[in-house]
């Protein structure tokens, strides 16, 4: 009676707790024209409401058309929790396909903008180019993203998101339930009874009070399987070259080397991630190196261990042991040598399978894949650069100027192409300055006008290298309130197509600030402008002498062009002056020409801050 008043009393708790989770997703929503903005990452529906042959509409605008019309597509190849499942239908049109082949998957990731998987399903480089652009994001429902080619995702700029804490219990426990039946022969034993045999005398176990569990990768489950493995009264030790001693001091576990670990240990338990590094990790030398009788319990990767390896070591002897829920294929082959093994006891790789982490999971990777289909940088994040939510907020206004400055800059340029970026920051935050996100929005305004790639901060550093872009980073300690006083783009090309934006050091360079949360022009080449940096900036450079300001809006007057910002600076009195005009609407051909034979206008060029077409 008092349990089910207990877990009756707990269900709103519950309940509140996924109208929580609503919450911050729209939360996140109200925020996603910004985030959108800030980290270029196109919505899904970009693409499907991009008119196909007009001008680019800008980020702002297609998000209001998304909301309206095309919702992204999220293919969930594998199954998933159906809160997680409800909460992708509220933003998008959700396609269940479970158990596809691999040809299925390659014929239907062209229609998709995000894919939600677990372990089963490998998004491969040929996923990525079978999917020619469209796919924006993958959802790793779980931890271990070794199925997804994170190198093939980010060179199309697409985000990896996983959920990595809502499984973790399950995952030790799984631990912890295997190390206890290896100790104990539960399996065996059962498998025995129920082929009618009792066998007392050949099940016998082996105690784990007061043995020493060596634990290989101490992060969020190693460190679950250490604190229960202390309540069983066992000795613990972790070989993890990045874990903190400190931290691992608290749950009274001792870092140690491998070797030690590897001598040490009575029972091994492994929580690595499979990467280059930990592949094959448990060889011929490192059983090699173990005591006589060792256990070891597999819950990470089967690439960890080498099977082969594995096999010698039991046949000898050395390892009395194993059990596994993880193999390098998956399902392991019917000629697997270690699943037939009396003793050797396996699992379907049900770590994370428990009720509780499976809805978990699901809202956790619901959750991030939505934040990231609108553009904002969620922290599951694997594939970007982690930049903590207060940088982001605080570097906001900045990314549209530097995304802005980008524009300016290679619109500028005159034919002959350029190599070096030089970025300089004016900023009291000197080297503690976070450029990395405004390094990303410069080099995206650059290269959205120059290429079809959709860039941000996941793929900018990438392609700018690929493009053979040089980017020379400055950061120029400065006084003031603000976190930035200046950005100043410079590019090293030959020749402008606007003289004067030339500066004395030869390269093309434009700077900016930001006031009352807008982007600004505050220099271009050697001259002092002050101007709105947005829609259709018009340059003018002339000689200073009275009439040339009312011939110019008196061109624009004549063709309904309205002047939004205009700024004029000289060298001198009668010498060289530039016009920095903004203007509503785009200039033709004609009104350009016309502004250039006005008597005392030297040369006219025109850039604009709209997305290029
Ligand atoms: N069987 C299952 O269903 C599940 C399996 N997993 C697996 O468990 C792994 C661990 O998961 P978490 O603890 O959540 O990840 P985590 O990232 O919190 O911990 C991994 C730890 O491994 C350490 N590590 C990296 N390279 C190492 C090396 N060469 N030697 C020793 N340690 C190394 C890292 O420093 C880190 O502390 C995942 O990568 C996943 O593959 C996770 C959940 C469920
Ligand atoms: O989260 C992980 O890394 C896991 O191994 C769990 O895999 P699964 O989602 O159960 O296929």
């Amino acid at each position: 009676m008092q349990l089910a008043q207990a877990s009756t009393a707990l269900r709103p708790a519950a309940t509140q707790q996924r109208n929580l989770a609503a919450a911050r997703v729209q939360q996140r929503a109200a925020g996603a024209l910004r985030s959108l903005e800030v980290l270029g990452v196109p919505v899904a529906a970009r693409r499907a409401c991009r008119p196909a042959a007009a001008g680019r509409p800008s980020s702002m605008a297609v998000v209001a058309v998304a909301a309206e019309a095309a919702k992204p597509t999220i293919l969930v190849a594998e199954k998933l929790g159906k809160g997680g499942v409800d909460m992708l239908k509220e933003v998008g049109t959700v396609d269940c396909s479970y158990d596809m082949t691999k040809e299925e998957l390659l014929a239907k990731i062209s229609l998709c903008d995000a894919i939600v998987i677990r372990s089963a399903t490998k998004v491969t480089r040929e996923v990525f180019e079978a999917s020619k652009g469209r796919l924006k994001v993958v959802g790793r429902a779980g931890v271990g993203i070794d199925n997804v080619d994170l190198a093939a995702a980010s060179e199309v700029g697409c985000l990896v998101v996983n959920a990595p804490t809502a499984n973790t219990v399950a995952a030790a426990e799984h631990g912890i339930a295997l190390l206890c039946a290896l100790a104990r022969n539960v399996s065996q034993a059962d498998a025995a009874m129920k082929d009618g045999r009792w066998e007392r005398n050949k099940w016998v176990g082996v105690s784990m009070v007061g043995k020493t569990l060596a634990i290989m990768g101490f992060g969020k489950v190693g460190s679950e399987v250490a604190r229960r493995a202390k309540g069983l009264g066992m000795t613990v030790v972790a070989y993890d070259p990045y874990a903190s001693a400190e931290k691992a001091a608290a749950l009274g576990v001792t870092i140690v080397s491998m070797d030690e670990a590897l001598s040490r240990g009575d029972f091994f338990s492994l929580h690595m991630p499979l990467t280059p590094n930990t592949k094959g990790m448990f060889g011929d030398d490192a059983f090699a190196k173990m005591k006589k009788g060792a256990r070891i319990v597999n819950v990470a990767r089967g690439g960890v261990i080498d099977d082969d390896a594995l096999v010698s070591a039991l046949d000898a002897g050395v390892v009395a042991g194993a059990a596994l829920d993880v193999y390098e294929v998956e399902p392991p082959p019917a000629d697997n040598p270690l699943v037939g093994r009396p003793d050797v006891i396996c699992t379907p790789h049900l770590g994370a399978s428990t009720k509780e982490a499976q809805e978990e999971v699901a809202y956790e990777i619901a959750e991030a894949v939505i934040s990231a289909l609108k553009g904002e940088l969620t922290p599951s994040c694997v594939n970007a650069p982690m930049v903590a939510p207060e940088v982001l907020k605080e570097l906001q206004p900045y990314t549209t100027l530097a995304d802005g400055l980008g524009r300016a800059a290679v619109q500028l340029v005159e034919d002959s192409g350029f190599a070096d970026v030089f970025i300089t920051y004016h900023s009291p935050r000197g080297d503690d300055l976070d450029t990395r996100l405004l390094r990303a929005m410069v080099v995206k305004g650059i290269l959205e006008q120059i290429t079809t790639s959709q860039v941000n901060l996941v793929n900018a550093d990438l392609l700018a290298k690929k493009r053979g872009l040089r980017i020379v980073e400055t950061v120029v300690p400065s006084d003031g309130d603000a976190v930035l006083r200046e950005i100043e783009v410079a590019v090293g090309a030959g020749k402008s197509k606007f003289s004067s934006a030339v500066a004395p050091s030869g390269r093309i360079t434009v700077a900016g600030t930001v006031k009352a949360d807008n982007p600004f022009l505050t220099r271009i080449g050697n001259f002092d402008v002050d101007l709105a940096l947005e829609g259709e900036v018009v340059m003018v450079r002339q000689t200073d002498q009275p009439g040339i300001i009312a011939g110019v809006s008196t061109e624009f007057a004549k063709n309904g062009i309205n002047i939004s910002f205009m700024s004029v600076a000289r060298e001198a009195r009668g010498t060289q002056a530039i016009m920095a005009i903004g203007v509503d609407e785009t200039p033709s051909a004609e009104v350009v020409d016309a502004i250039h034979k006005i008597p005392g206008v030297q040369e006219v060029t025109t850039f604009s801050e709209k997305r290029a077409a």
